[in-house]
């Protein structure tokens, strides 16, 4: 066995609860953010570099990472997004014949901080019981006090924008430039596969830097226009939302994803707020109430749409709920070509039963044209 003897290292939450386990590989210091926790049993790799995950430290519930490996492909973004992973189980051996590499070296390319053999049943208690917090990884044992103070100057995630800490820098295109329509997508934290599920379904993309104005979005004649998910609080996304504002003023069909459903109801006058505990899965249940069938959706989000303000607003209408906690999981303008849910639609990972989503994107555009 390659690590036989491998170094300690332990969690140590905001409330001063440490849990203990094992540094993975060679890793070495420690990582700060805030602890969440995803019950999805397959996708690692899709969660550790979607960018929604920037800044939290990631509590794997599946007791096993790693053993099937890497694939390129599998990639959400350029690099791994999350600020440390705490597992159970981590095989360092991997068995799949088109991975193209192991978990360990992938996570070794971004320096990630590792560590395994952690009772993550009872950490995944504890934030369940006591709400989303802040932690540190590390295996630094022994400088625990200044470990404290260091987790104490953490910010939290109520009220951080990071959306600036992963979007693209400079405009980009994705797809065919043939394709029938035109979309433009504004990256707050953009996954790869919207951005394959729209250009597949006849749509050139091109993504923006969050802090793009709606003017030199329109400059590019789009026919569409996309707002992504992405990570942190939606509310001092301040540039996002004035441009929602004009997507919608100027009814210019619109589609928004996660961060970009809660930039949508902002843009509404809809307040967000932050959950006690986020969804971070791939099994949660959501009722379509304006067709009635459910659908198993791919969710990973710590804030939600206030319902009874959105209930309560004129110009929304509620189209999803979210079944184990009646929180809204989509709505729409009534009035409007706009539309937007809380949950992925692109998988990846996940189930593919809300992929209707990006069809009704593409028909609402070509209904406008
Ligand atoms: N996946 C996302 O877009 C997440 C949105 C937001 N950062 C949240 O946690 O609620």
């Amino acid at each position: 066995m390659k690590y036989q003897s491998r170094k300690k290292a332990l969690i140590l939450l905001a409330d001063g609860t440490i849990f203990h386990g094992k540094a993975v590989g060679e890793t070495e210091g420690s990582a700060f953010g805030e602890v969440c926790f995803n019950t999805g049993m397959t996708g690692y790799q899709e969660i550790f570099t979607d960018p929604s995950y920037y800044g939290q430290l990631m509590v794997t519930t599946n007791a096993h990472i790693g053993n099937y490996g890497t694939k390129e492909e599998e990639s959400q973004s350029d690099s791994v997004k999350i600020a440390g992973l705490i597992c159970r189980n981590f095989s360092y051996q991997y068995s799949r014949e088109q991975a193209d590499d192991s978990l360990e070296n992938f996570l070794a390319k971004s320096n990630l901080i590792a560590i395994s053999d952690v009772d993550t049943r009872a950490l995944v208690s504890h934030i369940r019981d006591n709400g989303a917090m802040n932690g540190v990884i590390t295996t630094e044992v022994e400088k625990l006090d200044e470990l404290k103070k260091q987790l104490a100057a953490v910010p939290n995630m109520d009220g951080l924008e990071l959306a600036s800490k992963v979007s693209t820098k400079e405009p980009y295109y994705f797809g065919d430039e043939n394709s029938n329509y035109k979309v433009a997508a504004l990256d707050i934290g953009i996954k790869k596969n919207i951005l394959r599920n729209i250009a597949s379904r006849g749509a050139y993309v091109k993504v923006f830097p969050y802090d793009t104005k709606f003017e030199d979005m329109a400059a590019w004649n789009p026919d569409g226009y996309f707002l992504s998910n992405g990570p942190g609080d939606p509310e001092p996304l301040k540039s996002a939302i004035g441009v929602a504002k004009q997507i919608i003023e100027k009814d210019k069909p619109l589609f928004g994803i996660c961060l970009g459903h809660q930039v949508i109801a902002l843009a509404n006058g809809v307040s967000t707020y932050k959950m006690h505990n986020g969804h971070r899965g791939i099994n949660h249940p959501v009722k379509n109430l304006l067709t009635g069938k459910g659908e198993i959706t791919s969710q990973n989000h710590g804030f939600a749409v206030n319902r009874e303000e959105a209930e309560s607003n004129t110009e929304l209408e509620v189209t999803h709920v979210h079944l184990n906690d009646d929180t809204v999981a989509g709505i729409k303008m009534k009035n409007k070509n706009c539309f937007s849910v809380q949950y992925h639609p692109e998988a990846s990972p996940g189930p593919n039963d809300s992929l209707y989503l990006f069809d009704q994107f593409i028909e609402n555009i070509a209904k406008a044209n």
